[in-house]
């Protein structure tokens, strides 16, 4: 018997409950749209009631404002007066209370840490606090060039024991090359643990380490040429990025350190860092659903891992918009072998327009050969995960299939034990569904692929499934291909969707068993960012719910018999 997750899941206490479950969107009043707020940001009106005046804000003066027409909150050592932003949260004022008076930045970073704030409540800026909060050691520390010696990993913030071992970096160079090294001794590294970015002297190279960043961030000290290639060793997790001088001469040094340099941070910690693409192609797919086409600059290295998803910016008259996204793959065909090629230069996105909106209608608009930022990726699925499975099922609504799309095309293609892999779509009408040719296509190739569609406001001549997720649409679809099979159930769409049809719907009645196999079943979730009147689109990032539990490897006898065993 498969138990979907009781009401009280995710844990009160889980990540997934701060991160997405349990929050909502509020309707918002007539005119407190994020347009409405960034004209009122716009009209020129006092926000701060300090004729911009900047203060130094005591801890004392900051606990003084916590009431909804005086409200003061504090985020990274900044100040700022939201008592005008209240009506315009999309999380609703009493959400914006909790953090009245006080430091939010906790608070802000579990709910959502990708919302621009400074841009948004720049007008509400008042000043700093006057005892800056400790900050990590910063990059000014390592005074010495970075002649070739093995440095010392410095490890920012409060890095917790059980975090990974230091990783380190070296340097060597023939004539024509410069090699950066960078040593995780980790062993799941791939070609998307690492992020490279190289503009005019400035090398950056993230790499990905558990719920880490490992940043190396030096100004060069000679001029390379744009393109340069990125080596994994997997097995010891070495790193190689090789890149070409542009003058055959000897580095003394490899240059001068920049910020966070060497550091090992707690991704969550570490801010978001873009980097302009350029839009190449755009598709129509379904009505309303398009098919984006970016380019990554020739200087970055970039792939985005199978579950994860990264961050839109747009701006938008002066104040910067931020969305999550799932990059998908060109098509449900396209290849998808590991390692991913290393020209990689492409990145897909399925976005629906929604002409209310204010982003989607922003990305509509643009032309080829415009720019959209894009982010690093975000995310805590993880394709071990599917390695070993024997059914995989995919539950979507509307664009909540985005992050199927590389999950889909990496289960068939690289897992061998696969045998069935099914999707449940829900759609409103058949116009609604994306790429319904390739799916029915692909189930027509592989056998082991087979589609549901379910429509909640078809035609009189659909005759397939219709209605709302309920168990006992999911009893019938959630059939494993033998008993005691490796099973993972994937969930995507807006948080309505889970919420109702799996969480409060309880379990199918008759569906599979699931015993103590583990990896059992990971709900996957998605946050909703934006469905309601008021912002665009709720978006799909497939985060599995990995924290009410041990992880999956763990002692499975403690995972109460009537809750869905989740893996990590
Ligand atoms: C620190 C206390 C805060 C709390 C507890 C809080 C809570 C929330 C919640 C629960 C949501 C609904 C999330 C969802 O399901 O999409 C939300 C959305 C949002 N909040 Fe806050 N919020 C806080 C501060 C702020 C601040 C200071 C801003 C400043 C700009 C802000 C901007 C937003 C935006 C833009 C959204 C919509 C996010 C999206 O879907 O893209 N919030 N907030």
């Amino acid at each position: 018997m498969l138990n979907v997750p009781s009401q009280s899941f995710p844990a009160p206490s889980s990540q997934q409950r701060a991160a997405s479950g349990g929050r909502s969107k509020v309707p918002l009043k007539q005119g407190r749209s994020l347009m409405d707020w960034i004209r009122l940001t716009k009209s020129g009106k006092d926000l701060t009631g300090l004729k911009g005046r900047l203060i130094e804000v005591t801890e004392e003066e900051l606990r003084k404002h916590n009431k909804k027409d005086d409200c003061w909150i504090c985020i990274r050592g900044y100040v700022y007066n939201v008592s005008p932003y209240m009506e315009y949260h999309p999380g609703g004022e009493d959400e914006l209370m909790r953090a009245a008076g006080s430091d939010g930045t906790d608070l802000f970073d579990e709910v959502h840490r990708w919302v621009n704030y400074e841009s948004m409540l720049k007008e509400c800026l008042v000043g700093r606090m006057a005892i800056k909060p400790a900050v990590p050691k910063d990059y000014h520390e390592e005074k010495r060039v970075l002649n070739g010696m093995l440095p010392k990993t410095q490890v920012a913030g409060t890095l917790a024991k059980e975090g990974p071992n230091s990783p380190s970096y070296d340097w060597f160079q023939t004539d024509f090359l410069v090699t950066i090294v960078i040593y995780t001794k980790q062993k799941e590294m791939g070609l998307d643990s690492v992020i490279v970015d190289h503009q005019d002297d400035s090398f950056r190279a993230e790499t990905l380490i558990k719920d880490y960043s490992y940043f190396i961030h030096i100004g060069l000290s000679h001029e390379v040429e744009e393109d340069f290639s990125v080596r994994v060793v997997e097995n010891v997790g070495k790193i190689e990025i090789v890149l070409k001088k542009k003058e055959n001469i000897s580095w003394k040094c490899l240059g001068h350190p920049l910020e966070k340099h060497n550091l090992l941070i707690l991704k969550k910690d570490t801010g978001l860092y873009y980097r302009k693409c350029q839009l190449v192609s755009k598709e129509d797919v379904t009505h309303d659903t398009k098919l984006f086409c970016l380019m990554l600059p020739p200087s970055t290295h970039l792939q985005v891992p199978v579950g994860h998803h990264v961050y839109l910016k747009v701006t938008i008259t002066g104040t910067e918009i931020v969305k999550p996204y799932t990059p998908v793959s060109y098509s449900l065909f396209s290849e998808f072998k590991e390692p991913d090629l290393p020209n990689n230069k492409y990145i897909y996105f399925l976005i629906k327009i929604y002409p209310a909106g204010l982003l989607t209608p922003e990305l509509d608009h643009l032309q080829i050969g415009d720019f959209v930022s894009v982010s690093g990726p975000e995310g805590n699925f993880k394709k071990s995960r599917l390695q070993e499975l024997e059914d995989l099922f995919l539950v979507a609504a509307g664009t909540g299939f985005t992050p199927m799309v590389k999950i889909l095309n990496y289960a068939l293609s690289n897992i061998p034990s696969l045998r069935k892999l099914k999707l449940m779509f829900f759609n409103k009408t058949e116009d609604d569904i994306i790429w319904r040719n390739q799916l029915e296509k692909l189930a027509f190739k592989d056998k082991r692929f087979d589609v549901e569609y379910v429509l909640s406001a078809p035609t009189s001549e659909w005759n397939g499934k219709q209605g709302h997720i309920s168990p006992a649409l999911l009893s019938g679809f959630l059939k494993r291909s033998f008993e005691k099979s490796r099973v993972l159930l994937c969930i995507c769409g807006p948080t309505p969707f889970i919420e109702q049809g799996i969480i409060r719907a309880g379990a199918p009645q008759e569906p599979v068993e699931l015993t103590a196999v583990s990896p059992a079943v990971c709900q996957a979730w998605c946050y909703q960012c934006g469905h309601g009147c008021h912002w665009d689109s709720w978006s799909h990032c497939l985060t599995p719910l990995a924290c009410c539990l041990p992880p999956c490897s763990g002692p499975v006898s403690i995972i109460p018999s009537s809750q869905t065993q989740v893996a990590a």
